[in-house]
This record gives structure tokens, sequence and C-alpha cells, in this order.
């Protein structure tokens, strides 16, 4: 059966946990912290980063948006992920997904850049990272406009990847104030989150115990 290497915040796990619950493939999910010395994920990973998808081979496949595209190629007769018929459908999908992903990593250096002790934080570089969240949210937000999924009219990879940085961002930054800035993004996301792919799959917060910065 394949293994899929998690944590519970990840929003890059989630979206492979929400892909393959949408398209049935059965899995064992092995959830643990990459950041304590415990992690097994730099066996699977040189990279030392999860999500890592483990096949019965043993082969190990990682990067989360390489994970997904190697599962709507691997698995053709579950659910499609993409429009086969829509190749500006399908780059605009993933485009979406960029710019989720791009959200998420400039939120994980803004999430250890305040883990830093006083007077060793830089301002400028948290500027930075929020800034990056602010613009991708702007474009998420003007994709969606008040559409019911981002390609389409069909839930797809876009909206896996969009659902998940949003469901991190309430999670990990509840105070930050995208929906009220962006109030159809912000239905949007409730109803995506009505899926039980998404219910299935809430983020929570991990307790990390290894010093990171
Ligand atoms: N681009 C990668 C990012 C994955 C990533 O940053 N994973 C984190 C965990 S989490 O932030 O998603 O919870 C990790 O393993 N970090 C460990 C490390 O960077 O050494 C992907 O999409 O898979």
């Amino acid at each position: 059966m394949l293994r899929l290497i998690s944590a519970t915040p990840s929003p890059y796990a989630r979206k492979v946990r929400i892909a393959l619950a949408e398209k049935s493939i059965p899995f064992e999910l092995l959830t643990e912290v990459p950041w304590d010395s415990t992690t097994q994920t730099p066996q699977y990973n040189p990279l030392e980063k999860l999500p890592v998808l483990i096949l019965d081979s043993g082969k190990s496949v990682y990067e989360s948006h390489y994970i997904l595209e190697f599962i709507e190629a691997k698995y053709s007769g579950a659910l499609e992920l993409l429009p086969k018929d829509d190749v500006d459908g399908a780059l605009f999908a993933k485009q979406v997904e960029v710019v989720a992903d791009g959200i998420c990593d400039a939120l994980v250096l803004l999430f250890f850049e305040k883990q830093r002790e006083d007077g060793k934080r830089s301002e400028e570089w948290m500027a930075r990272q929020r800034r990056k969240v602010d613009g991708g949210l702007k474009a998420l937000a003007g994709w969606i406009g008040n559409k019911e999924f981002f390609v389409n009219d069909t839930f797809g990879l876009a909206d896996i990847a969009a659902g998940s940085v949003l469901g991190y961002l309430k999670v990990r930054f509840p105070e930050h104030p995208w929906r009220e800035t962006y109030l159809h993004l912000a239905t949007y996301s409730q109803n995506v989150e009505e899926r039980q792919s998404f219910k299935d799959t809430m983020p929570t917060p991990q307790k990390i115990s290894d010093k990171i910065v």
C-alpha cells in the first residue's frame, strides 16, 4: 500500500492527502515532525522535506506539486484533478498551485523568523514575506472572483492548493485579516472545507522539540 509521510499542520501534505482521498486511493498516513531529530523524512527525501509518497516498490516521490502530478499520471482511472481537454485550464490550475504554494513558503519563512530570539529577527525579511502572502492572496481573490471553483466550474487541483493554503492561514495565522479583505475568498474557503476530503484533513499545530533557528 502507498504510504505518505505527513505532518499535522502541513499545507503541502494536506494537498496530497486531499488528492488521494478525492481519487479514492488508499494509503497509510505516517505523521511526524520533520523538524525534530526523530524524523524519518531524510531517509526518503535528500531535501529532508515532507510530504513524501512512498510506493510499494520503496521508491519515494517528494515535492507536493510533483507528487500530485505523479498521482494524476499514474492513477488515471480515478477522479481527474486537471481538465484533460483544456490545456490552458490545466496550466492555469498549476499557476494557482504555484501561487498557493508560494504563499505557504512565505508563511513558513515568516513562522520561523518569528521564532528567533529578540533582537535577532529581521523586520525587513518578515515584511518581505508578508508582502508575498498579501500579493498571493490578492491574486487568488482576483482569480476566484465569485466563482465556486477556479477552473471550468469543476473542483480540481487549483481548489486543493488554494483550499489548503487558506486552511493553513486559519490555523497558523488566525490574526491575518484576509477574510475581511476578500469576502468571497472567505466564502470560497468555507465552501471547499465542506468537502469530506477537507474535513478529514483539518490542519492542527504540532509541537516542535528541537531548536530550529
Ligand atoms: N515545496 C515543498 C515544501 C515542503 C515543506 O516545506 N515541508 C515542511 C513541513 S511543513 O512546513 O509542510 O509542515 C518540511 O518538511 N520542512 C522540513 C525542512 O524544511 O527541513 C513541497 O511542496 O512539498
